[in-house]
């Protein structure tokens, strides 16, 4: 793809943690492999006072010492603003006029939404008054983190608002598990092989199931997480587009609307959960206190920022349908949470059992049927489970691994989310941006669980204790089917994943 020229990027919220955990170090990286624009400006803006070399300094914390990372930083800037104050989008403007003149370029912009989601409406609105929306030569672009609205209608007023001054086609709204290798790798394994969409419907597969654990807490975002918890935080946003990955028809072309349609169309298929079937298909759970390798483990409730007698689910576990003609029966698992026993993100699919056994049944394959798993992080990968004779007398099956570890494949660094997702935007492709219609779709689906919990106080939020894998009743969502894949029942010491 050709190189994009002559970028400002600016950056709203620029002396947040965003910016410098993720933002910073993913430039950086882009910046050493030269995959930045030749003209490359990143101006921070926000209220904190701030000088340049000050912006920087703070920067530099987070940029690994490597060689190259002096000259990076003086690609650095930032102008203190008011994100909120219209008045202060005049200094915006100036300032972004003197960083051409001194690099002697008339520049493309990337606005960077790094704030409290509040003002979210609100800067689009004032780049507009003061111009900078719109160019007849050069790009504007607008680029929305997360959350994006915290329901169905918040996020149909954002879309709206947005829509006021910025077309859809400027608009990248980060779903940064878009970003992550393994999740594109899914398009590939599936649309560049010819042994795995013959298989990809409900005449082979019994059940999907997806599982996105993390052994840390909230980590100091009380205050944000306690008003969002696991289903908005993860569900309807990254752990959906999975399933539109998973479960989509071949796209046309590998472009970002034939792919964003069919990602569409997966969801307006999803069968819609009433309120009052939230307690049989959708499991909540919050953690309690425990103790995890002899230390004691605060519970959810005694964390900083959040309400003692909250009752926002730190756990989630769902069953649901997709009715089309792939998927008709299939059920489709997802399970999220903090403070589970490792960090894994994975996806199985469960294959159907052969017609005819046999092997008897308990010859036959010792882990159940036969299960690609797409281990998404860490130690990206494939895996495939089948069934081979024992050596030996008689014919017994014993389960072996096909594995394929995606480190194999790289002789150099993965690029994290971020670097791969700032780098499209740069280069005008927002095939992993999340759509506008897909967002509102996703939310259309979780918006019953969402009344549900908040108006029916009968629903239980079961308690479990932190370090372990939620609440017992989740198992009951997939028996008798069977039970999660527990990806790591003996964990190591440093509680890295690990394989059974
Ligand atoms: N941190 C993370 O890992 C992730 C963050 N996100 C999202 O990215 C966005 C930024 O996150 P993060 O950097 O963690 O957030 P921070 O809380 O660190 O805030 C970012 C910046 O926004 C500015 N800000 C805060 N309140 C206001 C206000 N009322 N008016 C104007 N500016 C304000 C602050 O700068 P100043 O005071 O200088 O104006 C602050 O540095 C959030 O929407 C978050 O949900 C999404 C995924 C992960
Ligand atoms: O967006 C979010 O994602 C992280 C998990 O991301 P990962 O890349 O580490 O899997 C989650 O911890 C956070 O609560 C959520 O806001």
């Amino acid at each position: 793809m050709k190189k994009a020229e002559n970028q400002i990027l600016i950056i709203f919220g620029a002396s947040g943690d965003l910016t410098k955990r993720k933002l910073l170090p993913a430039l950086f990286q882009l910046y050493k492999d030269k995959l930045l624009p030749d003209k490359f400006v990143v101006l921070g803006a926000s209220r904190t006072d701030l000088s340049d070399d000050e912006f920087r300094a703070k920067a530099d914390e987070f940029l690994s010492k490597e060689e190259g990372v002096e000259d990076f930083k003086k690609m650095l800037f930032y102008q203190p603003i008011s994100p909120s104050e219209e008045k202060d989008y005049g200094k915006l403007k100036e300032r972004l006029t003197e960083l051409e003149k001194q690099y002697k370029m008339e520049a493309n912009y990337i606005f960077y939404l790094s704030t409290p989601p509040s003002l979210y409406d609100v800067i689009p609105k004032h780049l507009a008054s003061a111009g900078l929306s719109k160019s007849e030569k050069f790009f504007r672009r607008l680029i929305v983190e997360k959350p994006f609205g915290s329901d169905l209608k918040s996020a149909k007023e954002l879309n709206i608002s947005l829509l006021n001054y910025f077309q859809e086609e400027q608009i990248y709204r980060i779903d940064h598990y878009l970003g992550k290798e393994t999740v594109q790798n899914m398009l590939v394994t599936r649309f560049s092989n010819g042994i795995f969409e013959p298989l990809w419907n409900q005449n082979y597969i019994e059940r999907v199931e997806i599982t996105s654990a993390e052994n840390l807490g909230v980590e100091g975002r009380g205050g944000y997480y306690d008003h969002s918890g696991a289903l908005r935080d993860m569900l309807q946003n990254h752990l959906l587009q999975l399933v539109g990955f998973v479960a989509m028809e071949p796209p046309v072309v590998v472009e970002a609307d034939a792919i964003r349609n069919e990602i569409l169309k997966v969801f307006q298929s999803l069968r819609p959960i009433s309120e009052s079937q939230v307690s049989k298909y959708v499991i909540r759970g919050q953690y309690t206190d425990s103790v995890i390798k002899g230390e004691k483990v605060l519970g959810y409730r005694d964390e900083p920022g959040v309400d003692h007698l909250s009752r926002t689910e730190t756990f989630v576990a769902i069953k649901f349908f997709i009715d089309n003609w792939r998927w008709a029966g299939v059920p489709f698992f997802i399970r999220t949470g903090k403070k589970l026993p490792t960090r894994v993100t994975e996806i199985v699919i469960h294959f159907k059992s052969v017609p005819h056994h046999l092997f008897n049944p308990s010859q036959s394959l010792s882990g159940g049927n036969n299960q690609l798993i797409i281990r998404i992080q860490p130690d990206e990968g494939i895996l495939l489970k089948f069934g081979m004779k024992t050596p030996g007398a008689g014919f017994d099956v014993q389960t072996v691994n096909m594995d394929f570890h995606y480190s194999d494949l790289a002789d150099k660094h993965l690029s994290s989310a971020y670097e791969r997702l700032l780098l499209d935007c740069m280069q005008g492709d927002a095939t992993l941006y999340a759509r506008g219609d897909a967002v509102e779709e996703a939310w259309k689906f979780v918006q019953p669980i969402i009344n549900a919990w908040g108006t029916n106080p009968e629903i239980p939020i079961y308690g479990y204790p932190a370090g372990t894998w939620g609440p017992e009743d989740s198992d009951k969502l997939i028996s008798p089917r069977g039970t999660w894949r527990y990806p790591c029942k003996n964990l190591t010491d440093d509680g890295l994943y690990c394989e059974l």
